[in-house]
């Protein structure tokens, strides 16, 4: 089993963007690759969930997975993206990383992985008392978790938290986990 899986999610259907966010570019760089190159920093094990629609628009990424949603939690949000990747590809920790987060760093990946223990379930950052669900290091073990979530259709990545042994790492600094949503975000913050 390998030790870490970085995944990023990019399954969603940037209705508020407009078009897909994961393509947007931040000094001419596509976003996804934002996370993908952030993710590249702590293991080479990477898997990228994506939404069908964007599969022929992507960008080259050498040495990636491509995976997308699997079947019947297509569309189901995060969550559907997180258990598509552990269902199949298996590995003790999976840190995540949206696709819309272009000015993630790796910093924030290794301190994560300081707390990296067996006594915790997920492990992630809590930036001035906001929780990042989605820049976040989750154990296998909350797989079995997550799909009856899905089965069940409760979605919120708030609620598996609320029942699952979670340590936060406060932080101040709100650039790296800035995510871009909409037009008028992405006008103001990145261009
Ligand atoms: N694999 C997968 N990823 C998803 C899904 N929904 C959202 N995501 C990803 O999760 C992250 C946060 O998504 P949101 O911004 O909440 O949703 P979105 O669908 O991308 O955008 P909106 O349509 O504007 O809400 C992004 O990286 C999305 O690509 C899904 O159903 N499956």
């Amino acid at each position: 089993m390998k030790d870490l899986i970085g995944i990023v999610l990019a399954g969603g259907q940037s209705k508020r963007f407009g078009k897909p966010k994961a393509l947007a570019k931040r000094n001419g760089k596509e976003f996804i690759l934002y996370s993908v190159e952030t993710l590249r920093s702590i293991t080479k094990n990477i898997i990228i969930v994506v939404h069908p629609e964007l599969k022929k628009n992507l960008p080259v990424i050498d040495q990636a997975i491509f995976i997308t949603d699997i079947e019947p939690y297509k569309g189901k949000g995060p969550l559907a993206g997180l258990f598509s990747v552990m269902s199949q590809y298996e590995a003790k920790w999976y840190m995540v990383l949206p696709c819309d987060v272009p000015f993630i760093n790796d910093h924030i990946l290794k301190i994560l992985q300081l707390y990296q223990d067996e006594k915790w379930d997920a492990i992630l950052p809590r930036v001035n008392k906001r929780i990042q669900p989605l820049v976040a290091l989750y154990h296998r073990r909350v797989k079995e978790e997550i799909k009856s979530r899905l089965e069940r259709n409760e979605l919120s990545m708030k609620y598996l938290l609320d029942n699952i042994q979670v340590k936060y790492i406060d932080l101040i600094d709100e650039q790296p986990f800035m995510n871009i949503n909409t037009k008028e975000e992405y006008e103001k913050f990145v261009r």
